[in-house]
């Protein structure tokens, strides 16, 4: 009996079972996954199902697969789980960001060492104590990439937050915790990659202050993600995310966690 091919592609992104590259850059934005192979040597769209399109290529010899995964925690991570079916073992995602921290100015770049877990998802996966964090050579290759490129960036600790917009419930302030910047998808890649013991990390181009009450009209004008500086800051972030893949398939190529689940 032949086999059924619907079988071959997985169920709920339809990204093929098989034959992925397997380091992946994963963006929230499905036309940020094109601009960002376009950069890349022999680019093919490989799927595009619902806010999930997917694209392979090459940078600098490494193939590499680009990913989008929408906006929010639970629908990225159906993306993020499926790539790794996939066998993708090495992720980074590119995305954008809220400054938090005073001194990160739009364009700059957020380097991600953990994240705190408002994703909306995993809470329903595991409890809160559980910690999202990015691999060490993930970060050391990010910010080694943005050296080389010249592209001024900052580490620490994301909030990854589910509500994008504020409601009548009060904001926790984590006002003294140190955090970085804001963003809806990056705990829920860090902790699908510890269950699955595969490496994973983030960098975050900032494209305005969002801060306490999530939206700082006075200091944006109003959230406003498509400006200049923020296309330069994205242009910068595409060539340092593909740059720390490459170093982590060559130079990082990892002593992988062992004991991750599935
Ligand atoms: O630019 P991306 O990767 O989509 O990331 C950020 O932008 C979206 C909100 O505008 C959310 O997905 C958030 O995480
Ligand atoms: O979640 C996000 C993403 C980008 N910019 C923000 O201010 N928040």
């Amino acid at each position: 009996m032949t086999q059924d091919p619907r079988q071959d592609l997985l169920p709920v992104t339809r990204i093929p079972r098989t034959g992925l590259p397997a380091h992946a850059l994963v963006v929230g934005d499905p036309a940020r996954a094109a601009a960002v192979a376009a950069l890349l040597d022999g680019a093919e769209e490989v799927s595009h199902h619902r806010e999930y399109r997917v694209f392979s290529g090459s940078w600098k010899g490494v193939p590499v697969t680009v990913a989008s995964h929408g906006v929010g925690g639970p629908g990225a991570i159906l993306m993020f789980q499926e790539l790794a079916d996939a066998g993708i073992h090495t992720f980074l995602r590119f995305g954008t960001a809220g400054a938090i921290r005073p001194g990160i100015g739009d364009g700059d770049l957020v380097i991600a060492e953990a994240a705190v877990r408002d994703d909306g998802v995993t809470q329903q996966l595991l409890p809160p104590e559980y910690p999202a964090v990015a691999a060490p050579e993930a970060v050391l290759a990010l910010q080694r990439a943005a050296r080389e490129v010249g592209a001024r960036h900052h580490r620490g600790i994301v909030w990854t937050r589910a509500a994008f917009q504020p409601g009548p419930l009060p904001l926790f302030s984590y006002d003294g915790a140190g955090l970085a910047a804001i963003e809806m998808e990056l705990s829920a890649l860090l902790v699908t990659a510890s269950l699955r013991g595969l490496v994973a990390g983030g960098v975050l181009v900032v494209d305005g202050a969002n801060a306490d009450e999530l939206v700082d009209e006075d200091a944006t004008g109003g959230y406003n993600p498509h400006r200049e500086v923020v296309a330069a800051g994205v242009e910068r972030g595409a060539l340092v995310s593909l740059e720390a893949l490459r170093l982590l398939s060559e130079e990082y190529a990892a002593d992988r966690p062992e004991g991750g689940g599935a």
